[in-house]
């Protein structure tokens, strides 16, 4: 019991225990806070005493041997003492710590330090801490209002784990609180909490309930977190117990009416802080615990600012107070107005639409570019295809020429046909001197001579009998047209005696039709036809003169003027 009350007497006021006392009015609950507060204090001395055992007494000088809650928060917030203590235990865990300058005075809350120093002593510390499977605490339990406990819970298991190593025993950590400590949700929640439990101070303030608040908050701060949680609970309990006890019955609506108003701004400003946590977080990455934790704005300053003695018992200045806190609350207000994070939500919700169909359209223009890198594949192969084609075409053209006209000569260069007209009308009784045709033969009927009939035979190279027409006669002559646009020279001229039927087969009756045109109109219609069939490879022109030769006298039939005898002067 001795020890109980010496840590009694470090850790809470005797005014704040008796407040607590006379408020609650059972001495139980004094007893639990007193033990609890015992059994904080004393894990905080074992914290000290190792860490002054392992870095030394130099190092550790601004660590007292049992050091009070603010003591051991100043000690330790450089990080200088828990790494050179980490390296003890696990030499090179932290290869540099920053060390404070031996000519910087120290002020009272400990910020001879730049804040970057102690932070990277800290992070470094509770990196490395983490490493090791040890629990680790927050940046901001190290700060005024912080979870300290969770501080003591590390060097202890640190403590317990340099214990193991040297007996080579594995000895069960006991006060493992954060295994993994979190970066942001936690540390924002604590000051969020503190500050509430401020606005609920300033708005609510007697004696009484400040007493109660300060042995809560001691006794909060300074047990585990299991304990914590059930102290927040028994102490909002007594906080609304207390609030209540001398309102009158008509008052407690109002009253409690004003502290849900509190609790959903409460909630909505902590809703904020969060939502820019995590937007900030997206954006920064792993960044966000790389550099320094910067606090929050300083919500419990306009508290602060209020006198805790202060009593307001009056409920329309509580509920002015209640209002006025809101009012006051100027970061949080300012910077998480709930119309603000409605309107990052929205923007964040079109940029994420915006992204969506950038990405549609990227992924819709490179199936198109694919679509068409594959046409123009696909277009070359053609081109090349042809290409190769058009480069053949005139070798192929050559030969085929060749050989057509080869073909030709072998049906014989000059080749003479015989044609036998038709009786004209009125000669169908007349006697035929043709005795016989064949195919390549015809047989005529010789006068008599010497009182005695002959015949006499002739071959050419095809006789067409009397029935034959003009489009048969014309077939066994066309190959050659083919051959004058192959560069070769042909004629093909009619001779027999008049009225034989020359003029007949070389143009045709006197009424033409498709059937009775003669040899020269159908060879200049396939001379036409073969020009544009070839128009793309090879570009003709044709030349037309008719000539007349009678009486050993030549003449230009078309022209109609001037000299039409030969020779032609142009
Ligand atoms: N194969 C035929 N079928 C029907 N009628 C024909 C045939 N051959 C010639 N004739 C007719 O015979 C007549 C004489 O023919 P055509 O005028 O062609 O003879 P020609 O040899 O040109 O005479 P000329 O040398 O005097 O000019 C014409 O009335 C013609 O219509």
């Amino acid at each position: 019991m001795v020890a109980t009350a010496t840590a009694t007497k470090r850790e809470l006021d005797p005014a704040v225990a008796e407040g607590a006392l006379r408020n609650h009015g059972t001495v139980k609950d004094i007893d639990v806070a007193a033990r609890r507060a015992q059994e904080a204090a004393n894990r905080r001395y074992d914290a000290a005493s190792w860490l002054r055992r392992t870095v030394g007494i130099v190092c550790a000088r601004d660590l007292p041997e049992e050091p009070s809650q603010e003591e051991f928060r100043l000690g330790l917030r450089n990080g200088i003492v828990l790494c050179n203590a980490l390296n003890k235990v696990q030499p090179g865990a932290i290869p540099k710590v920053v060390e404070a300058r031996t000519d910087t005075v120290m002020p009272a809350d400990g910020s001879a330090l730049c804040a970057y120093q102690y932070f990277e002593n800290l992070r470094n510390f509770l990196v490395s801490v983490q490493d090791i499977g040890l629990p680790t605490f927050e940046l901001s339990d190290l700060e005024k209002g912080g979870k300290g406990v969770r501080v003591v819970d590390c060097i202890l298991a640190l403590k317990s784990f340099s214990e193991s190593k040297t007996t080579g025993r594995q000895t069960p950590c006991k006060y493992g609180s954060i295994t993994k400590p979190s970066t942001s949700g936690k540390h924002f929640i604590l000051k969020n909490s503190d500050a509430f439990m401020n606005k609920l101070m300033r708005s609510h303030t007697t004696e009484p309930i400040q007493k109660v608040l300060i042995a809560e908050q001691s006794i909060e701060t300074d047990c585990c977190l299991e304990s914590t949680e059930m102290t927040t609970s028994e102490s909002l309990n007594m906080l609304v117990r207390t609030l209540l006890l001398d309102k009158k019955p008509e008052e407690i609506p109002l009253i409690v009416e004003s502290l849900l108003i509190k609790v959903i701004q409460e909630y909505e400003c902590r809703a904020a802080n969060q939502h820019l946590v995590n937007c900030i977080g997206d954006l920064k990455g792993s960044d966000l615990f790389s550099r320094p934790e910067k606090p929050l704005p300083e919500k419990t300053s306009t508290s602060n600012r209020v006198k805790m003695g202060e009593e307001k018992p009056n409920l329309l200045k509580v509920t002015e107070e209640v209002s006025s806190v809101g009012r006051n609350d100027d970061c949080a207000a300012e910077q998480f107005q709930p119309g603000a994070e409605i309107s990052i939500e929205l923007q964040q919700k079109r940029i994420q639409e915006l992204r969506n169909s950038l990405s549609s359209v990227k992924s819709g223009m490179e199936q198109l570019r694919i679509q068409y890198s594959e046409d123009f594949t696909k277009i070359g192969r053609q081109l090349y295809i042809l290409s190769n084609a058009a480069s053949g075409y005139h070798k192929v053209l050559e030969d085929n020429r060749k050989l057509y006209n080869q073909i030709q000569d072998l049906k014989g260069n000059i080749r003479v046909y015989c044609r036998v007209r038709p009786f004209l009308p009125g000669q169908a009784n007349s006697s035929s001197s043709v005795a016989g045709m064949e195919e390549r033969t015809i047989t005529i009927i010789t006068p008599a001579k010497y009182g005695k009939d002959g015949s006499k035979s002739f071959t050419f190279n095809k006789v067409f009998g009397p029935a034959a027409t003009q489009e048969e006669v014309f077939s066994d002559m066309q190959p050659l047209i083919r051959s004058v646009l192959d560069g070769f020279n042909v004629c093909i001229f009619a001779y027999g005696q008049t009225g034989s039927g020359k003029t007949y087969t070389m143009s045709g009756p006197n009424v033409l039709s498709e059937e009775s045109v003669g040899v020269n109109y159908r060879a200049l219609n396939d001379l036409f036809n073969l020009k544009a069939q070839r128009k793309g490879t090879i570009n003709y022109e044709f030349f037309v003169q008719m000539i007349e030769i009678y009486n050993e006298q030549v003449r230009d039939l078309l022209q109609d003027s001037g000299n039409r005898r030969y020779p032609f002067l142009y």
